[in-house]
């Protein structure tokens, strides 16, 4: 389990995130949702120690892990992977997944299941990072991520700009790596997708959590909480 306990990060003197509370268990998809700017990819970066914490702890298990740089969480088997997706544009498909599997931990994913899963990743092996869709950048991201064998998956919008039929090949990944036994943090703008496959979500708003709840909180609530994301909490102030 991967926990952040009333974090308070800034970059600068700008307060980015107050009192932020999210939990995410490995047998959890867990989703965090909020507009533009609402701090989203501060929280992830601050799970995976990518970000110092002003105030409040981060937690893996019971263990007090606010002060360990990011290789050592990473060790701990927390991998991100980041909106910008990092492909090496000069390298192979092949070589970027070797890339990835430098860090790899024995357990379920190695290069050929992540090729069976990704399918047209096969098919481009041999093209240059820069050859790549952002569709298929997407998917070599996550697959050299889950050659580390994480036990939490932290992902930056992985669905961003990309089309409905590979957002729904997506979800039936994330399915499938849940299911294989590693917890998901997936961050989005809107609910879509987080409500197809989430078992908990929290709404961020100006650095704050709006809203949290379960699947079927969110289902009840779900004007409410679209209300939330898309105007705010509070904004008649
Ligand atoms: N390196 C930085 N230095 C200063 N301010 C930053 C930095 N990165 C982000 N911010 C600010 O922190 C706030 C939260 O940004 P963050 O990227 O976490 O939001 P987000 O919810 O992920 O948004 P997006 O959907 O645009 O990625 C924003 O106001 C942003 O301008």
């Amino acid at each position: 389990m991967i926990a952040l306990e009333n974090a308070f990060v800034q970059y600068g003197a700008a307060r980015v995130l107050s009192d932020v509370s999210i939990k995410a268990a490995q047998d959890e998809i867990i989703a965090i949702v909020g507009r533009n700017g609402a701090g989203k990819s501060t929280t992830l970066k601050t799970m995976m120690g990518l970000l110092p914490l002003q105030q409040g702890r981060r937690l893996f298990h019971q263990q007090d892990i606010s002060r360990q740089a990011v290789e050592n969480i990473s060790r701990l088997g927390i991998a991100l992977v980041p909106d910008s997706r990092r492909i090496f544009p000069n390298l192979s498909v092949m070589e970027n997944l070797r890339m990835g599997a430098l860090a790899h931990k024995p357990g379920y994913w190695t290069i050929a299941r992540v090729l069976e899963i990704f399918p047209r990743l096969q098919e481009r092996i041999g093209f240059g990072g820069d050859q790549l869709s952002g569709g298929e950048q997407q998917m070599l991201s996550i697959a050299r991520a889950l050659l580390g064998n994480p036990k939490i998956l932290l992902l930056d919008e992985p669905t961003e700009g990309l089309a409905p039929l590979i957002v729904n090949h997506l979800i039936e990944i994330f399915t499938l790596v849940h299911q294989q036994g590693t917890g998901i943090v997936l961050v989005e703008q809107n609910l879509k997708v987080p409500m197809r496959l989430a078992h908990r979500q929290y709404v961020l708003d100006h650095g704050a959590v709006a809203w949290s709840g379960t699947a079927a909180e969110l289902e009840a609530q779900r004007e409410t909480v679209e209300s939330i994301i898309t105007t705010g909490v509070n904004h008649e102030h």
